[in-house]
């Protein structure tokens, strides 16, 4: 296939900018677009055991002799990764190789300087968009707007007043215009790089200019597919000619409120897409509080979900109790409060471990309110979930990637290939830990998801493919009566983005 598939065509419009349409018919589990990107930097926490170039990991790897501070599997992948690796190889030097730098900053070094590179061939006719229109460099990107704090470097990061130092003392021709156009660039069209192998792992960030186009929708119909360097968009369900091809900018299950706003702070637009403005019943259930009624097992639901903190609630769906009178809501309002602070704890990998340990306590304070199935208690399970990934307790990431499930099954219209992803993760920890029956299980519901989600052959679902197979032939005899409950629920419904 060509990189952007002959399905589809580049269109403009009023409000989203450009965005990619149908221009015939176009079935599920079809690969639309194939894409390297155009500068790849891999996350901190994955930069001594894997490749910058091919992203693997890897045991033994070498340093680069000019900065010691990115690492190759070999000579071919350094060289492969020399075109890019030259614009930041001076600055990392002058970092050492302890520094601990922000993956933003390394891209934008990347990015801007390989930019101004791609200029002057330009004077000699390198072209700035491929045939079909797809952009082939970033300055033809859509920018987020930015408003700096202030006149001088705008970044709340010291990072990148260093890197501007950098650039200044380097003599640079980079502007401080070019400087803040290319940070909004980037703001509005990185995607995350991750190893399909290694659980889906988000290892790092890519700019890729074609996938770019694709604007996004809370219920897409396409979903783009990470797999080391290589992006790929595949749809998910039928799409009719002229339709919009869309993806979803969120890899999160949350209730049109919260999407809205991080799609404002991260994206700058208001979505309009059906699921924002029509669904607000799936809302009210992502919300839902356990009655306080001694004895009443029912559901306190919000009377307008867009406004949940100064809002009112319905009255209890069992005993029709109506909190409204009494202390709950202030309740309510002091737990959200509380979990969001703990949300937006920082990333940092020493804290990671305390991070878990703290999850307990939190999920214990929302399991008092909420329901199992609130997208809160959600959030925090998930939180839990791929911190004890990422720090190989296995037992404890068992744990909590069940009790996700809780939450992505009650959601399943909006989150099905969110709970493929999970089944996936899950199935693997379960093979990990010789629970192989349960393991079989859990992978058979998640292949038939799995094959919408990252189409027939890529390579997560081949791998599936072969876990299930060697499971199986361990538990041949367990498997007598099989399990088949799961059968042709999902393939039916649509699907929301993957995570
Ligand atoms: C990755 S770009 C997508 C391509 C972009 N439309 C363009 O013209 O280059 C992301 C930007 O597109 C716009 N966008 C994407 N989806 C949108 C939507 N559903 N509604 C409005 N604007 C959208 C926003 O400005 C967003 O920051």
């Amino acid at each position: 296939m060509a990189e952007v598939s002959e399905k589809v065509e580049l269109f403009s419009d009023e409000k989203r900018g450009r965005g990619v349409r149908a221009t015939t018919f176009i079935e599920p589990e079809t690969v639309l677009l194939v894409e390297n990107p155009y500068i790849l930097t891999l996350e901190e926490d994955y930069r001594r055991n894997r490749c910058n170039y091919c992203c693997k990991e890897r045991e033994k790897l070498r340093a680069c002799g000019g900065c010691n501070f990115v690492y190759y599997c070999d000579r071919q992948c350094q060289a492969s990764n020399y075109s890019d690796h030259q614009y930041e190889c001076k600055y990392l030097k002058s970092s050492g190789p302890e520094c601990d730098i922000w993956i933003r900053t390394r891209t934008l070094l990347m990015a801007l300087q390989k930019h101004l590179k791609m200029q002057k061939k330009r004077s000699r006719n390198v072209p700035t968009h491929n045939a079909q229109g797809f952009p082939l460099t970033p300055e033809v990107l859509y920018m987020k707007k930015y408003a700096p704090p202030s006149d001088e470097i705008p970044s709340p990061m010291p990072d990148m007043d260093r890197l501007w130092e950098f650039v200044k003392a380097k003599d640079l021709p980079i502007t401080k215009d070019l400087f803040k156009k290319f940070q909004g660039i980037l703001n509005a069209n990185m995607f995350s790089v991750e190893d399909s192998h290694a659980r889906c792992k988000i290892i790092g960030e890519g700019l890729y200019t074609r996938v770019a186009m694709f604007n996004h929708n809370c219920h897409p119909n396409c979903v783009f597919i990470s797999n080391g360097r290589e992006i790929s968009v595949t749809s998910i369900r039928p799409i009719s000619p002229g339709e919009e091809c869309t993806i979803s900018y969120l890899k999160v299950m949350a209730p049109t409120e919260a999407r809205q706003r991080k799609l404002k702070k991260w994206y700058d637009f208001d979505c309009d897409c059906k699921r924002c403005v029509q669904d607000i019943e799936e809302d009210r259930l992502m919300y839902a509080i356990k009655c306080p009624q001694m004895n009443c097992r029912g559901s306190v639901l919000p009377w307008k979900p867009s406004n949940i903190l100064n809002g009112r609630y319905l009255a209890c769906d069992a005993c029709h109790f109506d909190i409204n009178e009494t202390e709950v809501p202030d309740n309510i309002r002091q737990t959200e409060m509380e979990v969001e602070g703990f949300l937006s704890r920082k990333k940092n990998y020493d804290y990671q471990g305390q991070l878990l340990e703290e999850c307990g306590p939190v999920l214990a304070r929302l399991d008092a309110v909420y329901q199992p199935y609130h997208w809160r208690v959600y959030q925090v399970v998930k939180k839990a979930f791929k911190v004890a990934l990422k720090l190989d307790q296995a037992e404890t990431a068992l744990l909590y990637g069940i009790r996700c499930q809780v939450a992505l099954r009650n959601h399943l219209e909006v989150c099905v290939t969110l709970l493929g992803t999970n089944l996936w993760e899950v199935g693997q920890l379960q093979a990990q830990l010789g629970m192989n029956l349960e393991a079989v299980r859990t992978l058979r519901e998640a292949l038939p998801i799995m094959e919408i989600a990252y189409s027939g052959q890529h390579a997560v679902n081949v791998q599936a493919q072969a876990l299930l197979a060697t499971l199986t032939s361990t538990v041949k005899d367990a498997l007598a009566t099989p399990d088949n409950s799961h059968k042709g629920v999902y393939t039916q419904g649509s699907n929301v983005e993957e995570e």
